[in-house]
């Protein structure tokens, strides 16, 4: 095993009580953030956890509680690579997201402290960085789209944009990226970037915004030893640069084994060990392994296989204990105590206004309508440039107006009785087909609710700014839709009353639609379940439509969801357009007499209907800020 990385990399003094760059290193708190300042905090931050305990509900009997870390301490530098390995379920990832406050249940116990000081959850999305073990990126940007919109939503609105493109030309270059910096990422539909080059974008998406201290997840899961070589050797470099690095990781190759300063090494949710990655680390696994069977012959293995053999093999055998008792009791663990005991002491010297940024309140830094100009900017572009968001938002409009444009063709001239029922009809489906196509809205929200976890967890947009950009950017494009197909269907088939009003029902019926969608895609917990949920809420809607069965006629207990029903105002106003304009047919009066519309304004029905686009999108905003489906 090699001794004393690094000392050859020429990093600083890795002794606990060696010069700690974080305290002179904070960004200004109150003042304008400049490019430098995002450099000095990109100088990293000590990060200490002493005795961590975390305990969940166990998800196999609701009655028992187990303990998935149990009294963990250790503590990483600034500009350290280290790396954080154990057998599968040893509590690797568990360990990661307490660290980095990523945890939503469960109940934890002990110090995580940053520079000292207690962080708040806003400061730990917006100075650290976390790459999660599987890559949600924007696949319809390019490599480097995806970092300048990053860049963008992160950093302060008063920074120029100069800087922003700066701080992505300099990510581009430290990953290595710059090759492939206008290919599209991809998704499961159109080929993108290789694996080695997604895990990178990956990490840039941490980078851009200057972390003090990087978290990943597996980053060399799912790539072959070439790449992963390569994905390790960048993420080494960055910790050069001053940062924190933590990395949990599974079976290294030697190569990259040798590029972490200092392991931690996790079982059955104990210390295992905590020390520098040099040549005592074989010697202390083989003293604490005493004993064990099974275990490969040394010479044949390299130092980590020789390790992770002693680690898996104790896992297996039921024997962890042995090796974490044997840490437990350790020198080493004795010397990790009291540098963690010392570098509290130094840390509590933090002055007021370095403390002040470590308690910062919101972990948004952009204001709302720069996080909703970014996204349009963005994803919009993206969004009409991709025939799987364009065709089902346009087709099914199409096809139906072609429908009813050929159906029902010049239905309106004919002012018979025998005709009022295809009038009726038509105005009917001409609601009910809109409300049906709002599950045409659904995947929007669910097919990229790990990608809004993300990006809501790293603190780029307030959830009021993500939903109104996606209602937004669903009503522009319905909108555009809406006008020319409704003036296809009214004047073919010779409708009477006012265009406009046709139109702005079609069109608003389609908002209700989508905010119904949204509200439904929020609620459930996957797309089996909205799938069935949203035709049901709105078949249920169609028998108070007032035409299945008559208002009258709908016993009284029934009569609060027609209140509620948003397709009756629809199909009411369509109905009292038609039959009370100045074209009306002469039996107009007594049509809405029978359907109990007569005595109503076609722009009060309208105006109620609008209440709904109100309604269901504060709905959808409150299912997205606090229904959590994605536990961790
Ligand atoms: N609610 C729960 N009830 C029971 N066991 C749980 C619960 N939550 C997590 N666990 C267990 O906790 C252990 C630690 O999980 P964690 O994801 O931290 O492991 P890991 O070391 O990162 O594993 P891997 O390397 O396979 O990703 C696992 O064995 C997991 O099954």
């Amino acid at each position: 095993m090699e001794v004393g990385h690094r000392d050859a990399k020429g990093v600083p003094p890795s002794g606990p009580s060696g010069h700690i760059p974080y305290v002179d290193s904070m960004p200004a708190i109150n003042g304008k953030e400049s490019d430098s300042d995002q450099a000095k905090a990109g100088a990293g931050m000590l990060v200490t956890f002493d005795n961590v305990t975390y305990t969940v509900v166990n998800s196999a009997n609701k009655k028992e509680k187990i303990s998935l870390l149990q009294g963990v301490s250790g503590y990483f530098q600034p500009g350290q690579l280290n790396a954080l390995m154990g057998p599968s379920g040893s509590g690797k990832t568990t360990l990661l997201d307490v660290l980095a406050g990523r945890k939503t249940t469960g109940k934890q116990e002990g110090a995580v402290l940053y520079g000292g000081v207690q962080p708040s959850g806003p400061f730990l999305r917006r100075y650290t960085g976390y790459v999660e073990q599987f890559d949600t990126l924007l696949g319809n940007l390019t490599v480097r789209e995806n970092l300048q919109y990053t860049a963008e939503l992160k950093a302060r609105v008063s920074l120029p944009l100069a800087d922003k493109v700066a701080r992505v030309e300099r990510s581009l270059r430290q990953l290595g990226l710059e090759t492939c910096q206008n290919v599209l990422v991809g998704t499961p539909a159109k080929r993108g970037v290789s694996g080695g080059q997604l895990k990178r974008t990956n990490i840039g998406l941490a980078l851009v915004t200057s972390p003090l201290v990087l978290f990943l997840d597996e980053p060399t899961t799912g790539l072959d030893s070439y790449t992963s070589q390569e994905v390790m050797d960048t993420v080494a470099e960055l910790a050069r640069t001053g940062i924190t690095v933590c990395a949990t990781i599974h079976s290294p190759t030697p190569h990259v084994f040798r590029l972490f300063d200092r392991l931690f090494v996790i079982l059955q949710g104990r210390t295992a060990y905590f020390g520098p990655n040099n040549s005592d680390v074989v010697p202390f696994f083989q003293r604490a392994a005493q004993g064990l069977d099974g275990l490969s012959e040394r010479s044949s293995l390299s130092d980590v296989e020789y390790m992770t053999d002693i680690v898996v093999q104790s896992d297996r055998q039921g024997r962890s204990d042995a090796i974490t008792d044997y840490y437990a009791a350790s020198d080493l663990a004795a010397q990790n105590r009291e540098d963690l005991g010392r570098l509290a002491g130094v840390l509590n010297d933090l002055t007021p206004s370095q403390r002040e940024y470590l308690a910062v309140k919101r972990a948004t830094v952009t204001p709302s309508w720069f996080g909703l100009k970014t996204l349009f900017k963005y994803r919009l572009r993206a969004d009409l440039k991709d025939p799987l968001f364009l065709l089902p938002r346009v087709v099914d409009k199409l096809l139906i107006g072609f429908i009813l444009f050929t159906l029902y063709w010049h239905v309106g001239k004919d002012l018979s009785e025998q005709n009022i029922t295809n009038i009726v009809a038509v105005l009917f489906m001409w609601t009910v087909v809109v409300a049906y196509s709002a599950s045409a809205y659904i995947p929007a929200i669910l097919m990229e609710r790990p990608l809004f976890i993300r990006e809501r967890s790293d603190g780029l947009f307030r959830v009021v700014t993500y939903l109104g950009f996606k209602l937004l950017e669903e009503f522009s494009v319905q909108f555009i839709l809406c006008l020319p197909i409704s003036a296809m269907v009214f004047y073919p088939l010779e409708l009477s009353g006012s265009w406009a009003l046709f139109w702005l029902v079609y069109y608003f019926t389609t908002l209700v639609g989508i905010s119904l969608g949204y509200f439904i895609a929020a609620l459930s917990p996957n797309m089996d379940v909205a799938n069935a949920a949203l035709p049901l809420f709105i078949t249920i809607f169609l028998f108070f439509t007032g035409l299945l069965i008559r208002w009258v006629d709908t016993p009284w207990y029934w009569r609060w969801v027609g209140y509620v029903n948003f397709l009756r105002y629809s199909w009411g106003a369509l109905m009292i357009n038609q039959f009370q304009g100045a074209n009306a047919i002469y039996l107009g009066s007594e049509v809405l007499e029978y359907f109990a519309l007569s005595g109503y304004a076609a722009w009060q029905f309208f105006g109620y209907l609008t209440i709904f686009v109100v309604v269901f999108s504060f709905w959808a905003w409150l299912a997205l800020a606090f229904i959590k489906h994605v536990v961790r």
